[in-house]
């Protein structure tokens, strides 16, 4: 059987890590002390929005708190920050073995391409396009919809069978860039959520920050199309019509992206946990990866250059702030001179 490695007990990690241990596969889990207590105490609760709800007890999760717990792993799904990454990939040079491979279930361009440079071993850019809470210690629900996507590999290598039993299906790719550019201009709503302080359905449910959205992503559609990226279509409609569905008044917007807002009330963007949680944010794999493209292009990207300072102030200010939509979308605006 293949021997499964969550590296990062998170939401993401272990969601994936729930489902595929209800399974009956062999997965363990690598991750902090606190996330390990958690689970030794509760168990782990894995629901889905649709109803669905998997219960793995204490005494069937194997658990380390050390890289070593990944000796011997065949298949290591990497769930750290983007922040965690180059040092994940330290850690796991000198114990993995020459046969494993290591998929990347991160946001972000570049995190595939630093596990490449730190590891002998084969590395699989993946992609999670749905939303995980932990509502509760040891409970991890999944709140928005979308099926895994993977950077195409040989026919069963690696053995990837374990997530069809445990009924997570993926979708295979050849190129995966233009799938992590096409999520990342998704992933620019991360930090107007983290700034409005609010659950995902709230926020899109606003125009002005949906405004603020928009701006965002024309700004990074304008920078990939002088760049020569075509990112890949995820939504019903292609990325570079989001804009002008984001601007649309309330009632039609609801009436049009009812897949959109199909997410759980409570659900929040995984920079907006990481706020509340004083976590350090990804903004510099989200908004920054946008900022360096226009910087590479001999030009600026100023309304993601001010989120992420927006986001930067954020990290240092507690309590976090709480940005209205008409003055986050005035800064934006005024960014965008
Ligand atoms: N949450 C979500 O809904 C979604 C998240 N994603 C992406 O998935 C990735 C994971 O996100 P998420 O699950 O939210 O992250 P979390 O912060 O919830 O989980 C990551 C966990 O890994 C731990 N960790 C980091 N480095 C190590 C290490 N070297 N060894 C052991 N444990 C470590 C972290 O601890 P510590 O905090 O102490 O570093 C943390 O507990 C991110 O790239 C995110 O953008 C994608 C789609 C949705
Ligand atoms: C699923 C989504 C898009 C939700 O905002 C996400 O990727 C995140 O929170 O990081």
């Amino acid at each position: 059987m293949t021997r499964i490695c969550i590296y990062g007990a998170g939401s993401i990690g272990c969601y994936l890590g729930g489902r595929l241990l209800a399974a009956g596969t062999d997965t363990r889990f690598v991750g902090r002390p606190a996330a390990g207590a958690a689970l030794r105490e509760h168990g782990l609760t894995v629901t889905h929005y649709d109803g669905r709800r998997w219960t793995v007890p204490p005494g069937s999760i194997a658990f380390a708190t050390e890289p070593e717990g990944a000796a011997g792993a065949d298949l290591v799904l990497l769930t750290v920050k983007s922040g965690g990454t180059a040092a994940a990939a330290a850690e796991l040079a000198p114990i993995l073995g020459a046969t494993a491979t290591v998929v990347s279930f991160q946001n972000g361009i570049g995190n595939g391409d630093i596990l490449r440079a730190a590891l002998k071993q084969t590395v699989l850019d993946g992609m999670v396009p749905f939303n995980v809470v932990n509502p509760a210690p040891g409970q991890f629900h999944q709140a928005s919809q979308g099926d895994l996507a993977l950077q195409a590999s040989p026919p069963g290598q690696p053995d990837l069978s374990a997530f069809a039993q445990a009924g997570l299906p993926f979708l295979r790719h050849a190129e995966m860039a233009p799938v992590q550019w096409a999520k990342l201009l998704l992933n620019l709503n991360n930090a107007v959520n983290a700034l409005a302080d609010r659950p995902l359905r709230e926020e899109l449910s606003q125009r002005d920050y949906r405004r603020c959205l928009a701006l965002a992503q024309r700004e990074a559609l304008g920078l990939l199309r002088h760049a020569g990226i075509v990112p890949a279509k995820l939504t019903p409609l292609p990325a570079s019509w989001i804009p002008i569905l984001l601007g649309l008044p309330d009632a039609i917007f609801a009436r049009l992206a009812k897949r959109m807002l199909a997410i759980d009330p409570q659900a929040r963007s995984s920079m907006s946990d990481d706020l509340a949680a004083g976590r350090a944010t990804e903004i510099d794999w989200i908004n920054g990866e946008i900022v360096r493209l226009a910087g590479r292009l001999g030009t600026s990207a100023p309304v993601n250059a001010r989120l992420c300072a927006l986001i930067r102030a954020a990290e240092k200010t507690h309590p976090r702030p709480h940005w209205t939509a008409d003055a986050l979308l005035a800064e934006l605006e005024a960014a965008a001179g």
